[in-house]
């Protein structure tokens, strides 16, 4: 049974759509980030799951009770959740212990139950032996941990983390992204992760929402996104991939035959015979010396990682600049002809579009209910 249900979540903030009729639904036990550009709507969603502002439009379900609706409204607080901030939001002159032990004693639990419960989450978070520390006398991993520790001790069902890394070093980031996947198979417990970093969603989440404008572009596994994008944005926003127009002329066992340009391919896809886009990413290009289905000509290189990555401008149909890692130093200029091993083909919903001329992204495939396997 989903844990979250999302049934066409509206926000209007004066005239401003900043949700536009948002569904979705998360299992429970998933770790689900929210991704998109800034400004997409990333913690309006986040604060109309925690109660933090009401929907306009639409309902919210937690198992089987509406949280939010047009007949009921849960407040936050008696919703169990548990929410972590970038800001840690911790009382500076609380010990550890103290912080974690507030939800606790609001809850009703004894005393022999909260001191129970900190050791508990004080170990699942590796801070034990710190718990008499004051926030002052922590790192900024520490408190981070704190926070979580706190949000976890009164089992809430669900966890919501409003980019709880931005405040981290880099180094620091990627440890604590290491934490929260342990944290999060350790407890079973439900997060919902707000973030615009797709390196740290890709890594962190069994599951991907990614946002824009106010909608749900598409939601799946990181691997699903990367290589079946629904959509030119998601396409174009996950793993730096690229889009190129193509006409589809058959569309038949998970496969399309496609134009690009002049030349015919070959590759998988779900589009129907008419406009579409090809979506790729740099490993799916190989450097030919002869044929190619992708005639580009070199712009620039950089030495990076041993080899030169080089990026290259397609001459003979309308798209950006591709990048991939070449093993020669090159002129700029020189023409590269490139072949696709691989790629992913969707369709165009907007007929009216000229497709060898016109690049750029559609808003085409949003898909209007979405659900997590
Ligand atoms: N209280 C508010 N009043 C008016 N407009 C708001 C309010 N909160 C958010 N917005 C607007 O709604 C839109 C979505 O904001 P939101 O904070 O959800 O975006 P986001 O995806 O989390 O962005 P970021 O990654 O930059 O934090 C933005 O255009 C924002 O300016």
């Amino acid at each position: 049974m989903p844990r979250l249900t999302l049934q066409a979540v509206s926000k209007r903030f004066d005239t401003y759509l900043a949700l536009d009729a948002v569904s979705l639904a998360i299992p429970d036990g998933a770790f689900l980030a929210l991704l998109g550009p800034s400004g997409c709507g990333k913690t309006t969603l986040l604060r109309l799951i925690a109660g933090l502002e009401m929907p306009d439009g639409g309902a919210i379900h937690f198992d089987d009770e509406a949280v939010a609706s047009e007949v009921a409204f849960v407040p936050p607080e008696k919703r169990r959740i548990g929410m972590v901030f970038q800001s840690y939001a911790l009382w500076p002159t609380m010990t550890v212990r103290g912080n974690i032990e507030f939800g606790l004693r609001v809850a009703g639990l004894n005393a022999v139950e909260r001191a129970a419960r900190i050791d508990e989450v004080l170990e699942v978070v590796g801070l034990q032996g710190l718990g008499d520390r004051r926030p002052h006398e922590l790192s900024g991993g520490q408190r981070q941990r704190v926070a979580l520790a706190r949000s976890l001790a009164t089992r809430p069902r669900l966890i919501l983390l409003d980019e709880p890394l931005a405040n981290l070093d880099a180094h620091l980031r990627e440890t604590m992204l290491s934490e929260f996947r342990r944290i999060h198979s350790l407890t079973g417990a439900t997060f919902v992760f707000v973030t615009h970093d797709q390196d740290e969603a890709m890594a962190v989440a069994t599951h991907v929402a990614v946002m824009d404008r106010g909608q749900l572009e598409q939601v799946g596994t990181p691997e699903e996104l990367y290589r079946k994008p629904a959509s030119p944005m998601v396409a174009r926003f996950i793993g730096r991939g690229r889009t190129l127009p193509v006409k589809v002329i058959k569309s038949e066992g998970g496969r399309n035959l496609v134009m690009l340009g002049r030349e015919l391919l070959d590759l998988p896809g779900d589009a129907p015979v008419g406009y579409g886009w090809l979506c790729f990413h740099a490993s799916d290009l190989r450097h030919v010396t002869e044929g190619g289905q992708l005639k580009t000509e070199l712009v620039g290189q950089v030495f990076q990682n041993g080899t030169f990555l080089s990026h290259c401008l397609p001459t003979e149909v309308d798209g950006d600049v591709v990048s991939l890692p070449l093993s020669e130093r090159l002129s700029p200029g020189t023409p590269i002809k490139l072949a696709f091993t691989g790629g992913w083909v969707i369709g165009d919903g907007n007929a009216s579009r000229e497709a060898a001329n016109v690049t750029g992204t559609s808003s085409a495939c949003r898909p209007a209910v979405i659900s997590l396997r």
